[in-house]
């Protein structure tokens, strides 16, 4: 049951949305759309699920097309779960016939009797862990309960596709990481294709086996969460992604030089960062190194304890702020001058 994206734009009267998108998600997969608001991620999501007509472009599900620039499926016709950030609960209804009520409803249903209903209701509310609360309403439940149970009725009918829309962005952080260690399980075990939209970087590198990164209606990367985090393709997800620092300096082959004539050999790097002459360095790629006058220096703006260790806001003499990460017990001075080195990469498996 593929879903293949095909040179997919979406314009809203002049203004483009959605540029040339191109993504194909395989059967079993749970991919993470991840990018900053206004980005175009809801946008897929409703192209998706049917709700909005491409302007231009196709969009296939299990080789059959859903929707064209002439024509789309609607959204009973295709059979996709979804899941809203403000979780859309039927408030006349209890969690019971919540979940029920889709099997009644969509002709996709393959529970045809009462009884095949009740079964598959206890059954996908026992995976979320609501098997005790049935009989409740919405206004009886809490949260992160309210969003187990648009879990269970987007799961109820089996789709070949579930749209989740920033599901845990209402939720608390405690709980935010419980229902994404729940989420992923869930994914484990049920199988099915999930498209999981985020703004949340740690949300889809924990969940995710593939994230699409999105800027301004256009993906800038697609790759699996380490080649995501450590292998960024430019920029913008290398920033967005990893918060990384952008050095800057000149590129000869794999050889960086900054600074006052410091050298680092990386052969990982992308060419779009040696076109603009920049370095990508997350916060734990360099280390403060003392106050030598020779070395790559800074002015220490602000130093923030964050139990395991600081984080270090430095700003260099060409005014870039760089972030650095050093041992909680290693004393840096705010408001004095430091000596910055990009320690040599790690080898990373991905
Ligand atoms: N119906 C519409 N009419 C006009 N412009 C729209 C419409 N829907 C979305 N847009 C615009 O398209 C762009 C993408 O919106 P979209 O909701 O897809 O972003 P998003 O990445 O999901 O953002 P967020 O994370 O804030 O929800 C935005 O600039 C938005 O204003």
């Amino acid at each position: 049951m593929a879903t293949v994206i095909k040179n997919l734009n979406m314009n809203f009267d002049g203004y483009q949305a959605l540029k040339n998108i191109n993504l194909t998600i395989s059967d079993g997969e749970f991919v993470a759309i991840l990018g900053p608001s206004g980005c175009g991620k809801t946008t897929l999501l409703r192209l998706l699920a049917g709700f909005l007509k491409p302007t231009d472009g196709v969009i296939k599900i299990d080789n059959s097309v859903v929707a064209d620039s002439k024509k789309i499926t609607s959204p009973n016709k295709r059979n996709i779960g979804m899941v809203f950030q403000s979780y859309a609960l039927w408030p006349h209804m209890t969690v019971k016939q919540q979940v029920t009520f889709p099997m009644q409803h969509s002709i996709f249903s393959k529970y045809k009797t009462q009884k095949n209903r009740e079964e598959r209701t206890d059954a996908v509310l026992k995976l979320v862990n609501m098997q005790t609360m049935g009989d409740r309403y919405p206004s009886e439940l809490s949260g992160g309960q309210k969003q187990r149970v648009a879990i269970a009725r987007a799961l109820a009918n089996e789709p070949d596709l579930l749209l989740m829309d920033e599901p845990l962005s209402n939720l608390d952080a405690q709980l935010k990481i419980e229902m994404r260690r729940e989420i992923s399980n869930l994914h484990k075990s049920v199988g099915g294709t999930v498209l999981y939209v985020t703004h949340d970087q740690s949300e889809a590198l924990g969940m995710a086996d593939k994230i699409v990164v999105m800027s301004q209606g256009e993906i800038q990367q697609i790759g699996t969460p380490k080649e995501i985090f450590y292998n960024p393709v430019n920029p913008f997800v290398a920033q967005f992604v990893g918060q990384s620092n952008l050095i800057r300096g000149s590129w000869d082959g794999d050889e960086f030089t900054y600074g006052e004539g410091e050298k680092i050999t990386d052969y990982e790097v992308n060419d779009s960062f040696k076109a603009e002459n920049l370095y990508p360095v997350k916060a734990d790629g360099l280390e403060i190194v003392g106050r030598d006058e020779s070395h790559f220096r800074g002015i220490v703006k602000e130093v923030e304890f964050q139990g395991f260790q600081n984080k270090i806001i430095l700003e260099m003499q060409d005014n870039n702020h760089l972030q650095v990460f050093a041992c909680a017990d290693e004393e840096v001075r705010q408001g004095e001058m430091y000596g910055v080195r990009i320690k040599k990469r790690k080898n990373v498996e991905i």
